[in-house]
């Protein structure tokens, strides 16, 4: 069998906190950002990383297409490891593993050069991409993207600068310019969040659209499960549940949302108004605690275990390994999908 586009072997990402000069003394505090992920995606793939705020996925994200270094475990693009590319170790260098994989961010207007019409910025990647050819096609293949991506009259929007354009404008020249690239994978980080509500359903069948045209493959981050199941739901892919660093469980949308197995799976869900759920379902959340433990500190055991409803002693002690659920492709990690664990004999907790 081929190699995966992307593997992600056991990945850690792990950051030391910045001390102040009164902590100077002590050890730094460590960021547990990422920790345990393996992970596998495929050429002109969907995934969506969804958690809330601070669980890791623009951690992960980042390391998944080399612009973070995990501290340890491995990310191999197409069977080489990113890192020793870097390290002048690979057989494909790292710079060209780097132009496969791209990011597009939420805010599109910081990395878009104010200086310049939308004609030159998009003129880089082509630069790069095709040296040799002439600035009579570059315009040509730029107009009829712009084109393809709503923005017409293509020449009148080639001739603009990024301010004169409006948030979904911008988002839509950020993706032309990352797929001027190549790409292999476009990182979309929180890429429609700060778009109007009525603009993100376009935003993401845009980007589904070009997914035919490009064969690219999409990570996409949201904090918002009901974005990641239209576009996985269109897009014919998996969402990613992450929780406190750790990827907690993998299905498509309709097994995540109709048969969520892990318990967090369950309160995001449950946080999800849009998905309109069972009005018969509980008004209060089925966790025991709202407040997030601290990623310096993370629980022992379950990660979840402090604010799981479900949570028995044995959830204290070892890390449950993410394994398939009913020989489908979910997947999650979570003791109670193991009949002989002894989970189901323990008692449990309930402060
Ligand atoms: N460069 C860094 N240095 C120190 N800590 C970091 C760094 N980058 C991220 N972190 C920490 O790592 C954890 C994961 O952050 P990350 O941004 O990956 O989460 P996220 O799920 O994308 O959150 P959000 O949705 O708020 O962007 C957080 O606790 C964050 O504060």
């Amino acid at each position: 069998m081929s190699d995966p586009l992307l593997r992600l072997s056991d990945v850690e990402v792990h950051f030391e906190k910045e001390q102040s000069l009164w902590d100077f003394y002590q050890d730094p505090d460590v960021v547990h950002a990422v920790d345990g992920v393996s992970l596998d995606i495929e050429e002109n793939d969907v995934l969506a990383l969804v958690g809330e705020s601070g669980c890791g996925k623009t951690t992960l994200g980042k390391t998944a297409i080399g612009l973070q270094q995990p501290t340890s475990g491995s990310v191999e693009f197409r069977g080489q490891d990113i890192w020793e590319a870097k390290a002048g170790r690979g057989d494909v260098s790292f710079e060209e593993i780097r132009q496969s994989l791209q990011i597009i961010h939420q805010d599109p207007g910081s990395s878009l050069n104010p200086n310049q019409r939308l004609v030159e910025i998009l003129s880089e990647p082509l630069r790069h991409v095709h040296p040799d050819m002439d600035s009579a096609e570059r315009r040509e293949r730029i107009f009829s993207l712009l084109e393809r991506v709503g923005m017409s009259p293509a020449a009148d929007f080639g001739d603009r600068y990024p301010h004169q354009l409006s948030g979904g404008e911008k988002q839509r020249v950020a993706l032309c310019r990352a797929l001027l690239m190549n790409p292999d994978v476009i990182l979309a980080d929180e890429a429609i969040s700060a778009l109007d509500v009525s603009l993100r359903v376009e935003m993401m069948d845009l980007m589904l659209d070009l997914q035919d045209v490009f064969d690219t493959t999409y990570v996409f981050i949201s904090h918002d499960l009901s974005n990641a199941r239209y576009f996985t739901e269109h897009g014919d892919g998996r969402i990613g549940v992450m929780y406190l660093g750790e990827l907690v469980e993998l299905g498509t949308a309709e097994e995540l949302i109709e048969d969520p197995r892990h318990p967090y799976t369950n309160v995001l869900r449950w946080a999800t108004p849009e998905l309109s759920l069972d009005a018969t379902e509980a008004v209060d959340p089925p966790m025991r605690k709202i407040d997030i433990p601290d990623p310096v500190n993370p629980p022992s055991g379950c990660r979840f275990h402090t604010r799981c409803p479900e949570a028995r002693e044995a959830c204290k002690q070892g890390t449950p390994a993410r394994e398939p659920v009913d020989g489908n492709g979910q997947e999650v990690a979570c003791f109670r999908e193991q009949p002989e664990h002894a989970y189901w004999e323990s008692a449990p907790l309930e402060d």
